[in-house]
């Protein structure tokens, strides 16, 4: 059997670069990895880019932004896609399957947009459980650092206020979930790599 390994944290907290990294790690290895993320680049992500993430017009309804439930329902349905079509098969076939974001990221972000946790845990039920997720801390005003540019400038105020209660969301969550470790990411790329392999790699001994 495969392997299953999601990176989680918030915006710039350095999920891309250390998945890259972590699979370079595999690959050196001998092994063959599936490198994914969500929002999933098939039609499903493609429509919660338009409706959700752009904020632009087509995400209006009725002159209001498309509510939360349906945000977290759009999340879950292109998850549901990525599950079947493309995690399940990958770790069935014995591949090294790491994911940037999965469910924990609508349990994050959509119970900081209001949501009821426990609903967002029944309707991601379906998501078949990763064998290690790697939580990547640090500050939000560190991560807004490092991704300065990146959001409007307008909404600074409001997109730091969901980052911090972002947070502290995953960081309640690594108390609930057994299967997620906080690993410091205020340090340098390659110390965080080193630190990820060492949880890999005493997840592969018990393996
Ligand atoms: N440990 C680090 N220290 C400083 N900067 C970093 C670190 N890791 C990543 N970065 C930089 O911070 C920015 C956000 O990183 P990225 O990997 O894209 O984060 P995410 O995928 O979580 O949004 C990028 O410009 C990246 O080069
Ligand atoms: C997967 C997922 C992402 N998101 C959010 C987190 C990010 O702000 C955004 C992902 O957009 P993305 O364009 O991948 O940006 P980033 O590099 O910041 O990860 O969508 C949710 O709110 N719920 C979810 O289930």
């Amino acid at each position: 059997m495969g392997m299953f390994i999601v990176i989680e944290g918030i915006d710039g907290a350095g999920k891309s670069t250390q998945t890259k990294l972590l699979a370079e790690w595999f690959e050196e290895k001998g092994h063959e990895v599936v490198l994914t993320k969500e929002p999933t680049d098939t039609a499903f992500g493609k429509l919660i880019r338009k409706l959700v993430l752009t904020g632009g017009k087509e995400g209006i309804i009725d002159g209001a932004r498309i509510s939360h439930e349906a945000e977290a329902l759009l999340f879950a349905a292109d998850r549901a896609e990525h599950v079947s079509k493309l995690i399940k098969p990958s770790i069935e076939a014995g591949k090294i399957v790491i994911s940037d974001r999965y469910f924990y990221s609508s349990l994050a972000y959509q119970w900081a947009r209001g949501l009821d946790l426990e609903w967002l845990i029944d309707l991601n039920r379906f998501a078949v459980r990763p064998d290690l997720v790697i939580l990547l801390d640090l500050p939000v005003k560190e991560s807004m650092k490092r991704i300065n540019g990146r959001s409007i400038k307008t909404e600074f105020d409001k997109i730091v206020e969901l980052q911090k209660k972002v947070r502290e969301n995953y960081l309640k969550l690594a108390e609930r979930f057994p299967e997620i470790r906080i690993v410091n990411a205020l340090a340098s790329v390659e110390d965080i790599h080193n630190d990820i392999v060492a949880l890999v790699e005493h997840e592969l001994f018990k393996k």
